[in-house]
């Protein structure tokens, strides 16, 4: 049943076009897995590439027992030398590992391979399926057709959820099919709002552990911790230490819902294989009262590590990270606290391939939106007034980016062009006389006012043509604040970013409502659309998943070695070209998700060139059409044939 022969496969890097990213040719596979004989586990690696090796392996240091997959090995072995095999000695420690074909059983519980009824006859005989399946077989349209029934079936968003997630870990291609051909109905569930629910609830709904978990017992041990994921060849990492879990604050361990949503993403929207996507989780310990109350709480019961200790752990996860994946791995960081987050971004942006999705992701996406937005209302960055409620990675990362870009088509210096743009905080509006007492990365937006305690008063003052909820707290654009609003402006744009939807600052109703329908309106969670005196209203998400996924693949197709913030802003300028005259008839500022694997591969390649462009690139010679390479990269759902 099993055969662990010697085997010589390509390994996905040797395929050519799109190296490593590509999903290989397609041509009828086995499903092929690579297992270490320990005597109570088995487990599989790299499905997706094929490996050169022979088991029992030669004797190998166990430190030295995984090389760099990029081929940037640290240590001897050469290029591709993924089990360390070339440097073994006589007297070092070994993982036995061995090739085999999956089959009958196993092959059904492995969602990297799994097919369910649409194994055909002929991979029924060859895997020693016949009988562990009833006899019809069905193509993967109709798993489709009676997967999305299934989902809908279920009133409750968590149940969904819940559906998707078990779909996700039984039968990989049909999730991800299913979630691409109804992205808009989907990501609602597997994304904002649900998933910050999903998240809350996360230790008592789930059964199956997802993702890597590194916490503070681990320290010291990172590298051996990475060792036991199964996959080796990972391209992106999204981590997150749950401290700020969307607009519902310290989540602590149960934060790992984000990192599995964004990775699904990765794939769905951007085409990233699944294989290559490592969510990862630190944890530190919890602030979280409740949950360390809670009996059923997943993670460490003890309250946050900070300073020294936070930083050592951090500081040996990145550097195992390079040395496991290589220098091209992305690592997002994602909902960081915001006392951590800017530290790490400004830490190791010139060492790793590091990209902050809610700094830097979210103004990328912010500032397609408003350059979008000014078609319908007319004028240029720099004769726009720009509020923001909340001065945190969100609210100072679109600060800065509208800065950057207005500062480059006016030609004016930055510091000149920031004094159109203001903030609030929990504390009023940021003014100069509040300089002193000012974390780092407000002190920019401490333009010369007197203090203004709220918001409508700042409304009121400043006069801002566009208003941007950054707070996480929902509500608090009031009605005398949209009114505020509309009565300065003609069409005022005002975007709530925040989420779940709770948290969003004001619904799309609201927004619509108050302004008498004349206001430019997107969210970070969906808003169904708002019928207006007679007139449908259709708001757009303004959400980061516009930018990471097509963002992420621009860098690893080309082998972009850091993020640059032109980078930013050319994945900015593809996404607002990618909005239509349709769009815009309609009011949207962004165009609709169904079409995001397009837009991604727009967004992947603008990146990408910019990369050349700035010699960050290391993938050469430049592919001549970046979106076709792009298109090629991507990852397709489809079921392949089993030989
Ligand atoms: N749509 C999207 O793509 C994205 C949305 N977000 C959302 O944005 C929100 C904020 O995220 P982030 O910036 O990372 O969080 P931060 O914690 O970094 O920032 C929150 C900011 O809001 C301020 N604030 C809190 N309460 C109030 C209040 N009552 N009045 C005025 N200001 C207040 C805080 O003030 P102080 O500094 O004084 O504490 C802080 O400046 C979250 O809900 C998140 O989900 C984030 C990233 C992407
Ligand atoms: C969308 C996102 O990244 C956030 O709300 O944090
Ligand atoms: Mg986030």
């Amino acid at each position: 049943m099993f055969s662990s022969t010697r085997c010589a496969f390509l390994n996905n890097a040797g395929l050519g076009g799109c190296g490593s990213i590509c999903e290989g040719a397609r041509k009828r596979s086995s499903p092929m897995t690579v297992v270490c004989m320990t005597p109570s586990s088995s487990r599989s690696v790299d499905r997706n590439s094929s490996v050169v090796m022979e088991t029992p392996l030669k004797e190998l240091k166990k430190d030295s027992a995984v090389a760099d997959v990029d081929g940037d090995s640290v240590s001897a072995g050469g290029p591709q030398d993924v089990y360390g095999e070339d440097r073994a000695t006589e007297d070092q420690f070994v993982t036995p590992w061995s090739v085999s074909v999956a089959s009958g059983y196993t092959l059904l519980r492995d969602p990297h391979f799994n097919k369910g009824l649409a194994f055909s006859e002929k991979e029924r005989d060859a895997h020693y399926l016949r009988g562990l399946l009833p006899p019809t077989v069905i193509p993967q349209e109709t798993q489709v057709k009676k997967m999305i029934r299934h989902i809908r079936q279920y009133q409750v968003p968590l149940q969904k959820y819940m559906a998707m997630m078990d779909l996700q870990e039984r039968n990989e291609r049909l999730f991800y099919t299913l979630l691409i051909n109804h992205v808009e109905e989907l990501l609602p569930v597997v994304y904002t709002p649900t998933v910050g629910e999903a998240c809350q609830k996360y230790g008592s709904i789930f059964m199956r552990p997802q993702g890597l978990y590194i916490s503070l017992k681990e320290k010291g041990k990172i590298r051996e911790v990475l060792r036991n994921w199964p996959e080796k060849n990972i391209q992106v990492v999204v981590v997150t230490d749950g401290e700020r879990i969307l607009g519902l604050g310290d989540l602590g361990c149960q934060g790992m819902g984000i990192p599995v949503g964004k990775l699904s993403l990765y794939t769905a929207l951007g085409g990233v294989r699944p294989s290559a996507c490592l969510p990862i989780t630190i944890d530190v310990g919890t602030n979280n009262e409740e949950l360390l109350n809670d009996e059923l709480y997943i993670g460490l019961k003890q309250r946050r590590a900070t300073g020294q200790e936070y930083a050592e752990l951090m500081h040996e996860f990145m550097t195992a990270l390079k040395q496991t994946y290589g220098e091209k791995v992305l690592i997002q960081f994602e909902d960081f606290a915001n006392h951590n987050a800017f530290d790490l971004l400004e830490k190791y942006r010139s060492t790793h391939l590091v990209f902050n999705d809610d700094i830097q992701g979210t103004a990328s996406v912010v500032l397609a939106g408003l350059v979008a937005a000014l078609k319908l209302v007319g004028g240029n960055l720099a004769d726009h007034r720009f509020l923001f409620l909340g001065a945190g990675e969100a609210g100072t990362g679109i600060a800065e980016l509208i800065a950057l870009e207005t500062s480059k088509q006016t030609n004016s210096p930055l510091e000149e062009v920031r004094k159109n743009i203001w903030l609030v905080d929990s504390k009023g509006l940021i003014v100069s006389s509040r300089k002193d007492s000012l974390q780092h990365f407000k002190k920019p937006w401490a333009h010369e006012h007197e203090p203004v305690r709220n918001l409508l008063d700042a409304v009121n003052q400043i006069k801002p043509t566009v208003l941007i909820g950054t707070s996480g707290q929902g509500r608090t654009f009031t009605k005398e604040v949209i009114e505020a609003m509309a009565s300065n402006n003609e069409k005022p744009i005002i975007l709530s970013l925040s989420n779940p939807t709770s948290q969003s600052e004001c619904t799309a109703e609201e927004a619509y409502k108050w302004s008498q329908g004349r206001a430019i309106f997107a969210s970070g969670s969906p808003f169904p659309p708002v019928e207006y005196e007679g007139k449908v209203f259709a708001p757009g998400q303004a959400n980061n998943a516009y930018i990471f996924p097509g963002f992420g693949l621009g860098l690893i197709m080309s082998g972009t070695i850091r993020v640059h913030d032109d980078l930013l802003l050319a994945a900015s300028e593809a996404l607002a070209s990618q909005v239509s005259q349709e769009n815009y008839d309609k009011g949207l500022i962004y165009p609709p998700f169904t079409n995001i694997r397009k837009i991604s591969a727009h967004i992947a390649a603008k990146v990408a060139a910019k990369a050349y462009e700035l010699g960050l690139a290391t993938r050469l010679p430049q592919p001549k059409d970046l979106v076709k390479f792009a298109e090629s990269c991507m990852y397709t759902p489809s079921y392949r044939s089993y030989r």
